[in-house]
């Protein structure tokens, strides 16, 4: 049985005397003991626990696993009705197959906060930071160095990981002052992966989750998901890595090309079909009911156990200082919840005092959630989305619009919109100032435009926007800009390449021409 015991004896140690004075309640976990016996193997200069043969880092692991396994995790969780009245009592395993409650309202992971709470924040805070930068399987994944508040349950061996996560919290200097007269400016480079998206986050959590179920003879013949691009190449990547097959759905000539690619050259089974991602949603919806794929949307709550780990991740960046605001671009909506969920964690286990706001920034051509904010959270009424270059974002009917409202309304939060020139002319602007983000960065770009320009975000608050996928996966956009081969649209920051000839003296005309116009610093 899998065992996070295993997990918190085999980290550094070294550390554990000093972690032990911060434990709250005299109950004493079973892995203690197990720490005192790994610590008689040789540590290397970073207190890593060396092996005497030549194990890799995932036999490793199992072998320590071997070791202790009579150990149980004193942690655990499972699936809940999400935001359940207190005298509910409906609950599942996460070993169950099930993506909806009774009552056809979405699912929740609920984490045994008691058994956490027996250890205070600051012991989390060291220990998250303990696993940091290191290749020890599996914490050298910034998700899984949180294994204990993310599957507890899950046997080390089973992971699927590319070592995800950890991902640049980039100090946006030239561009918070440039444009928006800010100091303190953070980009969260989340695109920056295995597979070019914050998707990478979610998916080593379902599909690990899937690899146990079939260890465990469950009735999982492969994983399927709809998808704009970004879900459908990371479920791809992990089940091939895993040798776990994979079926996607995608919306035909509505993803960019990098994106498309990606499934097939992972051995995905790719149907493009002739309608728009909510037709694919529904799609998949109906597939995964009836034949046994088990469902990779963000429908299923154990991808959002991942994604959250972003935010305990911007906090830990920031040696656990909270930001003033987080803005996350929106789609299907999982990933806004997720981010509260990190937060509200980390607050509730004693690592922080407090949450950021949010802010969920949508493209105006796909805004349900923003028009149902505008209209004071009543009545929710999906839309028909219309073509964006945020084409990851281009959904009407968002699966966890609940889970977005909750998150806003806790953390109390805004949701913005951009215009395909508003989102555009963010992202070539972000470009000139060194970066390469994609259009829904550009989303969430406007969205920071907007609030400073409205004073609600003050030029001296620490903000993160989240950049959400990689800008070479839409390349495409950026040469349209570029080029200014977009109707009705200004590209205002464009920078078109010089087509000159081949001759010295017109090339020179051009260049003194270029350097007459630029100050000498
Ligand atoms: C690049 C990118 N940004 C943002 C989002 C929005 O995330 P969510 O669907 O969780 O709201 C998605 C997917 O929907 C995406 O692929
Ligand atoms: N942008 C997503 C849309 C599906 O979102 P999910 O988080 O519910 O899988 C994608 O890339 O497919």
């Amino acid at each position: 049985m899998a065992s996070s015991c295993s997990s918190l004896s085999s980290f550094n140690w070294t550390h554990q005397n000093s972690l032990h004075r911060h434990r709250r309640s005299s109950v004493t976990p079973r892995n203690d003991r197990h720490v005192i016996i790994s610590s008689v193997k040789t540590a290397d200069g970073n207190g890593n626990v060396t092996s005497p043969t030549n194990d890799n880092i995932r036999d490793e692991e199992a072998r320590r696993n071997r070791s202790t396994s009579s150990a149980v995790s004193p942690f655990s969780a499972r699936y809940v009705p999400f935001n359940a009245p207190a005298e509910s009592t409906e609950s599942y395993s996460l070993d169950e197959i099930v993506y909806r409650s009774k009552s056809g309202g979405l699912l929740d992971v609920e984490h045994d906060l008691e058994a956490l709470k027996h250890y205070d924040g600051a012991y989390w805070r060291k220990l998250f930071d303990s696993r940091v930068g290191k290749t020890k399987w599996p914490y050298g994944s910034g998700v899984w160095s949180k294994k204990e508040w993310v599957l507890p349950q899950i046997h080390d061996d089973d992971i699927v990981s590319t070592f995800e996560g950890n991902s640049n919290l980039f100090w946006a200097e030239r561009f918070g002052k440039k444009f928006l007269q800010m100091n303190d400016l953070w980009v969260k480079h989340c695109g920056i992966s295995h597979t070019g998206s914050f998707k990478d986050l979610g998916m080593t959590v379902l599909v690990s989750q899937v690899n146990r179920l079939r260890k465990m003879n469950k009735p999982v013949v492969g994983v399927g998901c709809a998808s704009t691009g970004d879900t459908s190449a990371a479920l791809s990547a992990y089940c091939a890595s895993a040798g776990i097959p994979s079926i996607v759905i995608l919306p035909a000539n509505k993803i960019s090309m990098a994106q498309l690619v990606q499934p097939i050259a992972n051995g995905a089974f790719v149907l493009s079909i002739d309608t728009d991602f909510d037709g694919c949603m529904k799609l998949i919806k109906e597939i995964t009911s009836e034949l046994p794929i088990y469902l990779a949307n963000s429908l299923n709550s154990l991808r959002l156990e991942g994604q959250k780990t972003a935010a305990i991740e911007i906090l830990q960046q920031f040696n656990w200082e909270v930001p003033d605001w987080v803005i996350v671009p929106g789609g299907n909506l999982g990933n806004i919840y997720a981010f509260y969920k990190g937060f509200k964690m980390c607050k509730e286990l004693g690592l922080v005092d407090r949450i950021p706001r949010l802010v969920c920034a949508q493209a105006a051509n796909a805004n349900p959630l923003y028009l149902h904010y505008k209209a004071g959270w009543k009545d929710f009424k999906p839309v028909k989305a219309s073509s964006t270059f945020a084409s990851a974002i281009q959904i009407g009917d968002p699966v966890s619009i609940d889970r977005a409202v909750y998150a806003l309304r806790n953390c109390d939060g805004i949701v913005e919109e951009a215009t395909e020139e508003e989102l555009m002319d963010a992202m070539a602007q972000a470009d000139s100032t060194g970066m390469f983000v994609c259009p829904h960065t550009g989303v969430a770009l406007t969205a920071l435009f907007k609030l400073r320009n409205q004073g609600v975000i003050a030029p001296t608050d620490r903000t993160v926007v989240v950049s959400t996928a990689h800008g070479l996966k839409f390349s495409q956009s950026k040469i349209d800009y570029h080029s200014k081969a977009i109707p009705d649209m200004a590209c205002r920051f464009s920078n078109p390449p010089v087509e000159v000839n081949a001759d010295f003296g017109a090339v020179m005309d051009v260049l003194k021409g270029y350097l007459g116009n630029k100050a000498l610093n």
